[in-house]
């Protein structure tokens, strides 16, 4: 199976919601995954942690395999490990389409988001909350797309923090157009306009979805709320 809609395809939709997975019912894996695909979910986003980067750990290779088995969505592969540089060419191949490594985790990103197009899925840069927008300016020509982590990474169901928005938007201002901002941590139904009025395009969801008792009303209401005209 190819690793689903390329990044530009995806980016011609947007705004685009990606349901985070780490809030799922992994007990009903392919349930869920096929639920937020019948739902009108376009991508997904899977949180691989490891311990060391971050408090929590989740899960890894099996996991997005056995996703890529059961949709062609595009999958966001948000990597909050030590090392990154050891596993991006299995990240692809089971099945990432887009990959984001964070500027804290590694002292030079650039050959890890080249490694990452060299092998034909989309590069992300992420910056967690307290990280300035300075330290990710120099290698914004090498990215896709730039998360701007909304909480600190680690866990789902976390307070938005609205001081990244000054980020998004600084982002947003020196950011090519087809290169989106993405954000992260706490993003619903209260927060999701103010992050697309700050110039987020793409949106990761967690509560937002997997906490609510009609994922398709909640991803058109989120998908509404993302609509800004620019
Ligand atoms: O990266 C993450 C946590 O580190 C998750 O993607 C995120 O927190 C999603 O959950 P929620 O929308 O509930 O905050």
């Amino acid at each position: 199976m190819s690793n689903g809609l390329t990044f530009a395809q995806l980016r011609a939709t947007r705004p685009v919601i990606l349901p985070s997975m780490l809030l799922c019912d992994f007990g009903n894996l392919e349930r869920e995954v096929r639920a937020v695909e019948e739902a009108g979910a376009r991508a997904l986003h899977l949180d691989i942690m490891d311990g060391h980067f971050v408090p929590n750990i989740t899960y890894g290779f099996t996991i997005i395999e056995a996703v890529r088995r059961v949709t062609e969505l595009p999958l966001d592969v948000h990597l909050m490990i030590t090392n990154p540089e050891k596993y991006i060419p299995q990240f692809v191949e089971s099945g990432a389409g887009l990959i984001s490594i964070h500027i804290e985790a590694v002292e030079d990103p650039r050959p890890l988001l080249e490694q990452i197009r060299s092998l034909g899925s989309a590069a992300g840069l992420v910056l967690n909350p307290p990280t300035p927008v300075s330290a990710v300016e120099p290698y914004l020509e090498a990215c896709d797309y730039v998360l701007a982590m909304t909480v600190m990474p680690g866990y789902g169901g976390q307070k938005f923090d609205e001081s990244v928005l000054s980020k998004v938007r600084e982002l947003r201002a020196m950011l090519p157009p087809e290169v989106l901002v993405e954000v992260d941590g706490g993003v619903s139904a209260e927060t999701i306009a103010a992050c697309a009025e700050a110039g987020a395009e793409m949106f990761v969801t967690g509560s937002a979805i997997f906490r609510t008792p009609d994922y398709a009303a909640s991803l058109v209401e989120l998908q509404r709320l993302a609509q800004v005209n620019r």
